[in-house]
Order: C-alpha cells, then structure tokens, then sequence
C-alpha cells in the first residue's frame, strides 16, 4: 500500500500547442513550473520520433529548469537511448510507438519482445535511471516484466477511459485492479495513466498498490477553461479524496 499516490503531470501537448505556430510558446517549462506550484510531484514528457510535440531541448530544459523528477518516455531505440542516458532523467517509461498512431495504442508487448527489451532496461538502469514499461493490463506482461527486471510498470489506462458502455468499463476496471493486484504481489512498482480525467480518476486512484499516475492530455485541455493549475489542482483533490473514502488516506 502506498501512503501517497504521485501525481506525474504530462506536458506533451503544452508542446502540441506551441509547435502548431512553429514558435516558442506556450513553452512546456513555464507549465512544468505551474504543474509544480499546483502539487505535480513529477512530470512526464514522451520524445516521439517524429517531435510532433516535445523536442531535443525540451527534455534537456525540463531536466536542468525544473525542480521535480522528470519521467522521460520513449521508444527503445539506439537513438532514444543515447538521448536519455545523455540527459538523465530520474525515469525512462519505454512505450510502443507508432508513426502513424494519434496516440499510444497499446502497451509494449513485452512478453513477445523480451529479448530486444533487455538491452535496454539493462542499459538505463546502469546508468541510474528508473525503468518502468508501459504495459496492458495483463498477467503475461507482469511476468515479463518482472522477468526483465524493470522494477516499475505504467498500466495503460487507456480502454478503461475509452469504453462505451458501464459494463465495458467495469470490465476493464477489474482486468486493471487484477494486474495492478497481481503486478505488486511479484514486487514491481505500479503506475497507471493515459486517457484519465475528473470522471475516470477515482477508481483508479482507490487503488491501493498504485503509486503515481501520469496524466496530461485532458489536464492540458481543461487548462483552456479553469487554467493549469486548478485543473492539477482539482486532479490532485480527486486522487486523495479516492483514498481517502477507499479508507486507505
Ligand atoms: C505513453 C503515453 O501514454 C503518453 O505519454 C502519450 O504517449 C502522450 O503522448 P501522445 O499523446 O503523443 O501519445
Ligand atoms: N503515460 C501516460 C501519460 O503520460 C499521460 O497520458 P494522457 O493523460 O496524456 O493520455
């Protein structure tokens, strides 16, 4: 059980914005810097291939400017790596990536890809850095995980926020509660995210063995209407009144 669940604010679409004029804002620091000031306890920036959003230097100023740990996803490519190692990131979250994708589809299918992970959980743990692997909820993916030896997992969160129906929800809730139950009984660290907002956050956040939730896109949308740091703020209030009425705060 963990006594406080972390909040990771992601920043990448801070970026989307700025990049859709070509110019320097919004700039993705100044929103790290209010993430802070409103309770993120980490932020979370994802170097896509493309730099459709968050570039080179962006990670590089989150990592001197910023004062919080810096979760740094990527690909696990020879290029990332180098990239990472060089800025050392207090994370590496490795994420699937797609060129064509709008967003991450799914999780890495680490069960089928352990030997080409390897190399790279090795690597950035040599060189201090925390790796976690962003994963579907899934006992087989827990395994390989583990097996690996990454000691964190991020769940993605995504077909639980995405269903259409009360019962498809419920339904990946439970496959979610089962994995993060079943990811803490084997000894990996449990994050979870992608997609949450005020609506879906709770019965997440109830969860007991999960410590940090990264999210972004909606908090970044909901900035537009209340500001950024009420709407981490807000965030922030769901997650611990979650544990709270879970009896776990
Ligand atoms: C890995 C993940 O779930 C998010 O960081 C997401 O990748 C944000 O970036 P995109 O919105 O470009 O997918
Ligand atoms: N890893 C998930 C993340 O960082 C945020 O995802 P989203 O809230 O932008 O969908």
């Amino acid at each position: 059980m963990n006594a406080k669940l972390r909040l990771g604010v992601n920043i990448d679409h801070v970026a989307t914005i700025r990049n859709a004029r070509g110019g320097d804002l919004p700039d993705p620091v100044r929103a790290a810097e209010l993430a802070k000031a409103a309770g993120a306890d980490g932020i979370t920036a994802h170097l896509r291939e493309d730099r459709r959003h968050i570039r080179d230097a962006d990670m590089q100023r989150l990592r001197e400017e910023v004062d919080l740990p810096l979760n740094f996803e990527m690909a696990a490519t020879d290029e990332m790596l180098a990239i990472a190692i060089q800025t050392k990131p207090h994370a590496v979250c490795l994420v699937p990536e797609k060129r064509e994708e709008r967003t991450t589809e799914g999780g890495l299918d680490v069960a089928g890809g352990h030997n080409h992970l390897k190399r790279f959980v090795s690597d950035l743990g040599d060189a201090g850095i925390r790796v976690s692997l962003f994963i579907e909820a899934s006992e087989a993916q827990l395994d390989a995980a583990k097996s690996l030896g990454a000691p964190v997992v991020e769940i993605h969160t995504g077909a639980y926020c995405d269903a259409k129906t009360d019962e498809e929800r419920a339904r990946e809730l439970d496959r979610i509660r089962h994995a993060v139950q079943y990811g803490a009984g084997i000894g990996l660290e449990i994050h979870a995210g992608h997609g949450l907002n005020f609506e879906t956050v709770k019965p997440i956040a109830a969860m007991p063995e999960i410590a940090e939730l990264n999210i972004g896109h909606f908090l970044i949308g909901e900035a537009v209407f209340v500001g950024l740091e009420a709407a981490i703020a807000e965030m922030r209030r769901l997650m611990d009144e979650a544990r709270t009425q879970a009896g776990y705060a």
